[in-house]
């Protein structure tokens, strides 16, 4: 892996395994990276932060914090942050572009500072991505907010002030932004059509242990009465449900028989009724959930909505299961405006999928070919690997890169079920020779 988190690594999947055993899912990475965001606003004291992932995100999190001027530590599973020192207010392009979730820091910073100058995320393979409602909290808020050089530049005089904010869709991140920017803003603020994520409920407990007073999170209003101050705190990330949701997908699509552990319930209704409704059984079991796959599965219609919807971060590996449904399913993605990069590889693995805007049709069951191909985004590429549990000979996964972000050792994972999977790492001097060969063929096109 080079210092970008680029890899020619490829993931190597034989199917024809049914999965079989146990398999436990790790702290959530949409929770922990608003959480670690979130500890730039102590002034006093250092947090520690339990159950976080070892995800290339989760790194990419850490140098942000680094840069910030924050003390941070990583080992273990266990963050550690001190932000009782001068902070810097900026975050260049080098980290928001590898991660948009570095974004983040945003509101902290204008609340902590009254300053944030922040490279402007730009689109990513799942659509454009806009950040209007993000700043549309932080201008009622009080701050001033420029854009200019590909950098967004925020002011505040003194300090940001409580306001009433309807947001025109209950975006997550903005959510947080404004919630972590709210926590000290001089009186109250209430937060109106918001997300109801649990990422945006564990963010809630994480601040109210830190010293401030967030009510109605995981509600669609949120109110938060500022406080002068806040202290670092500890805090125990949730488990991460769409990596358990994974993995009863690829339990319900190779017939098997897996507890996944951490799967919770409460944060996984829509997903649970989908795949009950298809005849997978699922059974609600202490700090988990075991899933049976039937030997036939049922079509469904699927529609991404936010929480308490069904999550748009499932719809591909979702649709990795729909290919083995007997008769028509149709997804419909409502969240973002091209999250259908995977189908093209699903049907170089002879899916039978079709795309009509917003909507695909996926026809099934047909017996899915082995090939390569590659990961457009981080879901499409945990949808691939579980497609090829079920293909027929082998599926080549490459540009894990996006893997990486979002799934620790995805592969051993699945190999721990059963499945034959394996990771084929390419060493970082060949990755390097690799690399300048690429630029020197680039060289030669371009002359
Ligand atoms: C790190 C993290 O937690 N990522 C999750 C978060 O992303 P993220 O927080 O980026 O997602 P949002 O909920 O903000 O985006 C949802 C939709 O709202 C639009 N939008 C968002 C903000 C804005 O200011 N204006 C605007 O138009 C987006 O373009 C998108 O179409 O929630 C998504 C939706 O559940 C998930 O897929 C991501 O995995
Ligand atoms: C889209 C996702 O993440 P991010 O918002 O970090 O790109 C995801 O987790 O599926």
């Amino acid at each position: 892996m080079d210092a970008e988190g680029n890899t020619l690594d490829k993931i190597l999947v034989k199917g024809g395994k049914r999965l079989k055993g146990s398999v436990k899912v790790e702290g959530a990475k949409n929770a922990v990276l608003p959480v670690i965001a979130a500890s730039l606003l102590a002034e006093e004291g250092t947090s520690k932060i339990y159950d976080v992932p070892s995800l290339a995100d989760v790194f990419t999190m850490k140098n942000v914090l680094t840069h910030m001027n924050a003390d941070v530590s990583y080992e273990d599973g266990v963050f550690t942050a001190d932000s009782r020192g001068s902070l810097r207010t900026e975050a260049p392009f080098e980290y928001v572009r590898k991660m948009r979730a570095s974004f983040l820091v945003m509101g902290p910073l204008l609340a902590r500072k009254g300053r944030a100058h922040i490279a402007l995320p730009g689109g990513c393979a799942i659509g454009s991505r806009p950040i209007d409602q993000h700043l549309k909290g932080f201008e009622a808020m009080g701050a001033q907010v420029e854009i200019g050089n590909g950098y967004i530049e925020a002011r505040v005089k003194e300090r940001l002030q409580g306001a009433r904010i309807y947001l025109d869709f209950p975006s997550v991140g903005a959510t947080e932004n404004i919630m972590m920017a709210a926590t000290l803003a001089e009186g109250t603020t209430v937060l109106e059509n918001v997300a109801e994520e649990p990422e945006i409920v564990d963010l809630a407990n994480y601040l109210n242990a830190m010293g401030a007073k967030v009510r109605g999170a995981g509600t669609g209003t949120i109110r938060i009465e500022g406080v002068e101050k806040m202290h670092g705190a500890v805090h125990s990330i949730i488990p991460d449900r769409i990596e358990a949701g994974s993995f009863m997908v690829a339990a319900a699509m190779t017939g098997g028989d897996v507890f996944v552990e951490g799967a919770l319930h409460e944060h996984l209704r829509p997903l649970v009724a989908k795949m009950r409704e298809m005849g997978v059984v699922i059974e609600e079991q202490d700090n988990g959930m075991k899933v049976i796959g039937p030997d036939i599965l049922r079509p469904v219609d699927i529609k991404t909505m936010p929480h308490p919807g069904f999550p748009t971060d499932m719809q591909a590996q979702f649709m990795a299961l729909l290919t083995q449904a007997k008769g028509t399913s149709i997804i419909t993605e409502t969240v973002f405006e091209n999250r259908f990069m995977h189908v093209e590889e699903f049907r170089r693995m002879n899916a039978d999928v079709k795309i009509e805007g917003r909507t695909a049709i996926v026809t099934g069951p047909v017996r899915l070919q082995g090939t390569e191909v590659s990961a457009s985004d981080l879901r499409a590429g945990a949808a691939l690997i579980i497609a090829g549990l079920v293909a027929e000979g082998e599926t080549t996964v490459t540009e894990l890169r996006h893997l990486d972000r979002g799934y620790v050792d995805f592969h051993k994972k699945l190999q721990s079920l059963g499945a034959r999977v394996e990771r084929i790492s390419v060493p970082d001097t060949e990755q390097n020779e690799q690399s300048s060969a690429d630029v020197a063929v680039l060289r030669t096109a371009n002359n």
